[in-house]
């Protein structure tokens, strides 16, 4: 693997968050647990609460896959709509968690619902920002065939953002899936090239090409513990970077 070279914490502006649904489970395997959700919104809270603007996309996995409904014979398409509405289901509790833990939020979709969110349309989902709200973006790209993975890279390009956070159930990447292989190895940084070349399959490959074109560096890091968040975003604990060769 490249190794490229590993700075000191650096400070930011604006980050994008994107947590894993299945993270949402906490120790159930479907649904939600309130408490988990709780302990990510105090966590957000926390970094909000630095100055640091931030805007969240959340994952449907703890609820349905598009992808999973197919290969039991769902149409591929309608499945990945019944996906994106599950990240808005996600989306709806994470906005009343943070509200009740005094930040303000917005909810912007990529598929219309006006009765419930806003509409995505990228200059007020940066005003928001700019005006200390916590934008969490719902209905990943709207597209059928995508995963929130991508929907995060793509948001985050928009949004110019400093980096992407992907909170998960790992605490970072390794050489291969640790939760099917134990005797994985973990790395520190790692370049996209590396991830795309050696099908390290942490994020999907659009979501890591979209990144490389932006230059967007992806921290990836476990989401459940004591504030997680909050210490990657100082550079503590364990996390892989991933970033260009150069
Ligand atoms: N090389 C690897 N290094 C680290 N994790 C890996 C690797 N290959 C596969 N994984 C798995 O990828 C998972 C990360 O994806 P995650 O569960 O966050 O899915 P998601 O699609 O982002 O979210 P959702 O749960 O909403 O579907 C990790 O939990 C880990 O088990
Ligand atoms: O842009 C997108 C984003 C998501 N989907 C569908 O939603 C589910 C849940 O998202 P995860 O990223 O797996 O958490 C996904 O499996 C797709 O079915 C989509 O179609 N388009």
């Amino acid at each position: 693997m490249t190794q490229p070279v590993k700075s000191p914490a650096p400070s930011y502006k604006r980050v994008l968050l994107k947590v894993s649904g299945e993270a949402l489970m906490g120790s159930g395997s479907y649904g939600v647990d309130p408490a988990t959700v709780d302990a990510i919104a105090v966590d957000v809270a926390a970094v909000a609460q630095t100055g640091v603007e931030v805007c969240l996309v959340i994952g449907g996995g703890n609820i349905f896959r598009g992808v999973a409904a197919a290969a039991r014979g769902m149409d591929r398409a309608q499945g990945d709509y019944a996906g994106m509405l599950a990240t808005v289901i996600n989306a709806l509790l994470m906005q009343n968690s943070l509200e009740r833990h005094g930040v303000p939020t917005r909810v912007m979709t990529a598929i219309h619902m006006s009765s419930i969110a806003e509409p995505y349309i990228r200059r007020r989902a940066v005003r928001h920002m700019e005006k200390g709200r916590v934008v969490i973006f719902a209905a990943g790209t709207g597209n059928p065939f995508f995963t929130t993975d991508t929907g995060a890279a793509l948001r985050a390009a928009e949004m110019e953002c400093d980096a992407l956070f992907k909170g998960t159930q790992v605490d970072g990447v390794y050489s291969a899936d640790p939760r099917k292989h134990p005797d994985a190895t973990r790395y520190d940084t790692l370049t996209y090239r590396d991830v795309l070349a050696n099908d390290l399959n942490v994020m999907d490959a659009a979501a890591i090409s979209l990144a490389r074109e932006n230059r967007l560096p992806i921290v990836v890091f476990n989401i459940h513990g004591k504030e997680p968040f909050s210490r990657v975003m100082r550079g503590e604990g364990r996390f892989t970077t991933i970033v260009a060769a150069d």
